[in-house]
C-alpha cells in the first residue's frame, strides 16, 4: 500500500463508499426537499448545482478529511507564493501571477515577476489597438485584416477555443485563424483564401522547439515570400510569442516583435500569458482583460473560500471519489451552449496532461488510479448519440452539464428548448425508471406478457448516475476566465490528493523525442532502419510510397 491509500482518510472514504452501497439518489431527493439548495453554492457568475451526486453530508465530510490530510490548502498556498512546485522540471507555477489584479509583489526566484508582466500587457494592448485601427499596417499600407495563428497544444487549445466562446464579443473587420496540424493541408487551406498584404502570422511556442509550429511558420514565410513580400518585410507581417526569444530571433523574427513569456508558466496554463495574443486581437484588449479579471476572482475564491465551500475543491472531491471509490475511468463535459463547445477538448487537455501520472511524491508508483480520461461535446447531440451508455452502459461517467441562463441574441424557443433538454438529461441520468414504471408504460400495447416483462427489463434503466450542473448567468468574457480557472484548480487539488505533479509531461515529451528520430530515418533513404520491427516496416512501406 502507498501511503494515500494507507492513511486514514483513504481507509474511511472506502467505509462510506460501502456504507453508501446501492442507496439511490432518487430516494434521497424524495426525503429531503432541501437538497438541492444544501448541495448547491455560487460564486464568480457561475453556479454549481452538485446535488445530483451519490453523496451525503458524512460522505462530504470524509472528503474534506481526505483534502486536509492531503494539506491541500498548503500545497495551494505554495503555487500561489510561486514556490518550486514543478519539482521534475524545478520550476515555480506561476499562471495565476499573469491575471493577478492585486498590485502585490509576486517573487521568484528573489525576483518580482509583475513589472515584466504588466510591461508585456502593455505590449500587447498597444499592438492589438495599432492592428484594430489600422496604425500598424502591412508592408503594402494595407491595414491588417486577417490573422494566422500558429502553435500547438496549450499554444492553441486556449486561444482557439476561448475565441470561439466568445464569437459574441468578436471585433469586427479581422478574422482570426488558428493552425495546429502539422498536415499540410491544414496551412494550405487557410492560406489559400488569404491576401498576404492584409495578413499577420502570430507564432506561438513557449519553447520555440515545437517541429509543427516551425514547419507551419516556415510554410506561412515561404508563402508570403512567394506572394511577393521581401525579407525585409517580414517584420510588419510576422510575430511570435515565446520564453525562448534567443531561438525565435535565430529564426528570423525581429527582436522588437516577439512577446515574452517565462518558464514558470506551463504550455497549458498559458492562454493567460502573451500565449492569449490571438483572443486579445479576435475580442479587443477590454474583453481580454475581462477574461484575466474573471480568472483572477476565481483565484480569489479558490484562496479565500473554506474547502466546505470551494468550487475547485469540491468538483475535485466528488472526481476523487468516483475515480477512487466507484471505479470511474472517465469524466464527461456537456456543454449546452454552442460556442463553448470546443470547451471538452480544452480541459482534456489541461486535466489528462496534468494528472495522467503514475508516479507520487519524489518516486513512489502509485497503486490508485490518478487522472480520468476527459471527453465530451456540446448538448444536445450527444443525446441522440453517446448518451445511450452514460445512461445504460455498464460504466460509471460522471458528468458536468453547463448552461448559460441568457445567451446574446436570445431566441427564447432555442434557448428554452436547450435548457429543458440539460435539465431533462440530468433529470434522467439521476432518477433512471425503475422496472414497475417501465412495465406500466407497457399496459395496453397489445403486448403478450412475456413479451411487456422482455421489453420492461430493457427500458428499465439505473439511474443514480453522477451530474453537477454548472450554470452562468451568462458566458460573457469574466465568467469564461472564471470558469478556465475552475477547471484548473479542480485539476490541482487532485493532483495535491493524488500527491502527483501535476505539471511536468515526460510522456508527451517522449513523443516529441521519437517522432524526430523517425523523421530522420524517413527523410533520409541511407539511414538504417534499426529501430523494433514494426516500426521499421511502417517506415519501409512509407519511404516506397514516396
Ligand atoms: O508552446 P510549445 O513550446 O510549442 O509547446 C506546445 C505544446 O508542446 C507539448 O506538446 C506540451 O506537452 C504542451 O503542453 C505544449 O503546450
Amino acid at each position: 500500500m502507498t501511503q494515500l491509500t494507507a492513511s486514514p482518510a483513504w481507509q474511511a472514504l472506502q467505509l462510506q463508499a460501502q456504507r453508501i452501497g446501492d442507496q439511490h439518489m432518487r430516494d434521497w431527493f424524495a426525503q429531503q426537499p432541501e437538497r438541492a439548495g444544501r448541495y448547491s453554492l455560487s460564486d464568480c457568475g457561475i453556479t454549481l448545482d452538485y446535488s445530483k451526486n451519490r453523496i451525503n453530508d458524512a460522505v462530504l465530510e470524509s472528503l474534506f478529511a481526505l483534502a486536509k490530510q492531503q494539506q491541500v490548502t498548503s500545497k495551494r498556498d505554495a503555487m500561489f507564493a510561486g514556490q518550486v512546485v514543478n519539482h521534475t522540471e524545478g520550476r515555480a507555477v506561476l499562471h495565476t501571477a499573469l491575471r493577478d489584479f492585486s498590485g502585490d509583489s509576486i517573487w521568484v526566484n528573489d525576483s518580482d515577476v509583475t513589472p515584466e508582466i504588466k510591461a508585456t500587457q502593455v505590449r500587447i494592448k498597444a499592438f492589438v489597438e495599432a492592428i484594430h485601427n489600422g496604425t500598424h499596417k502591412g508592408y503594402t499600407g494595407k491595414p491588417i485584416k486577417q490573422v494566422v495563428s500558429i502553435g500547438i497544444g496549450g499554444s492553441f487549445l486556449g486561444p482557439k477555443i476561448m475565441s470561439e466562446a466568445l464569437k459574441p464579443y468578436w471585433q469586427q473587420g479581422l478574422n482570426v485563424h488558428f493552425v495546429a496540424n502539422v498536415d499540410g493541408c491544414h496551412i494550405q487551406d487557410v492560406l489559400a483564401g488569404l491576401d498576404h498584404e492584409e495578413t499577420l502570422v502570430v507564432m506561438s511556442s513557449k519553447s520555440f522547439s515545437t517541429q509543427e509550429t516551425l514547419q507551419n511558420t516556415l510554410t506561412a514565410k515561404d508563402w508570403f515570400l512567394r506572394s511577393g513580400g521581401t525579407q525585409q518585410d517580414i517584420a510588419k507581417h510576422f510575430v511570435a510569442v515565446s520564453s525562448n526569444v534567443k531561438a525565435a530571433t535565430e529564426f528570423g523574427i525581429a527582436e522588437d516583435n516577439i512577446f515574452p513569456m517565462w518558464d514558470w508558466v506551463g504550455g497549458r496554463y498559458s492562454l493567460w500569458s502573451a500565449i492569449g495574443l490571438p483572443i486579445a486581437l479576435r475580442l479587443g484588449y477590454e474583453h481580454y482583460e475581462a477574461l484575466l479579471k474573471g480568472a483572477y476572482e476565481m483565484d480569489c475564491h479558490f484562496k479565500t473560500a473554506p474547502l466546505e465551500q470551494n468550487m475547485p475543491v469540491i468538483m475535485a472531491l466528488l472526481g476523487v471519489w468516483y475515480t477512487n471509490f466507484f471505479g470511474a475511468q472517465s469524466h464527461v463535459l456537456l456543454p449546452y451552449y454552442h460556442y463553448l463547445r470546443g470547451f471538452p477538448a480544452y480541459v482534456q487537455q489541461l486535466d489528462m496532461e496534468s494528472n495522467g501520472k503514475s508516479v507520487a511524491a519524489e518516486k513512489e508508483t502509485v497503486d490508485y488510479a490518478t487522472g480520468p480520461v476527459i471527453w465530451g461535446s456540446e448538448g444536445t447531440n450527444g443525446q441522440h448519440s453517446f448518451h445511450q451508455l452514460i445512461h445504460q452502459g455498464q460504466v460509471l461517467i460522471p458528468a458536468d452539464f453547463m448552461l448559460p441562463l441568457k445567451v446574446p441574441n436570445q431566441d427564447a424557443t432555442h434557448h428554452a428548448m436547450l435548457a429543458s433538454n440539460c435539465f431533462g438529461q440530468t433529470q434522467a441520468l439521476m432518477q433512471g425508471k425503475t422496472y414497475e414504471e417501465a412495465y406500466a408504460e407497457l399496459e395496453d400495447k397489445g403486448l403478450s406478457e412475456e413479451k411487456r416483462v422482455s421489453l420492461a427489463t430493457h427500458k428499465t434503466m439505473p439511474g443514480n448516475k453522477p451530474s453537477n450542473t454548472l450554470l452562468f448567468e451568462q458566458l460573457d468574457p469574466r465568467t469564461l476566465g472564471s470558469l478556465v480557472a475552475l477547471y484548473e484548480h479542480k485539476v490541482f487539488v487532485q493532483g495535491a490528493i493524488w500527491n502527483i505533479n501535476s505539471f511536468d509531461q515526460w510522456g508527451v515529451e517522449l513523443g516529441k523525442v521519437l517522432g524526430n528520430q523517425v523523421l530522420d530515418k524517413i527523410q533520409n533513404a541511407d539511414a538504417a532502419l534499426d529501430l523494433d520491427g514494426s516500426t521499421n516496416a511502417l517506415i519501409e512501406r512509407f519511404r516506397n510510397a514516396q
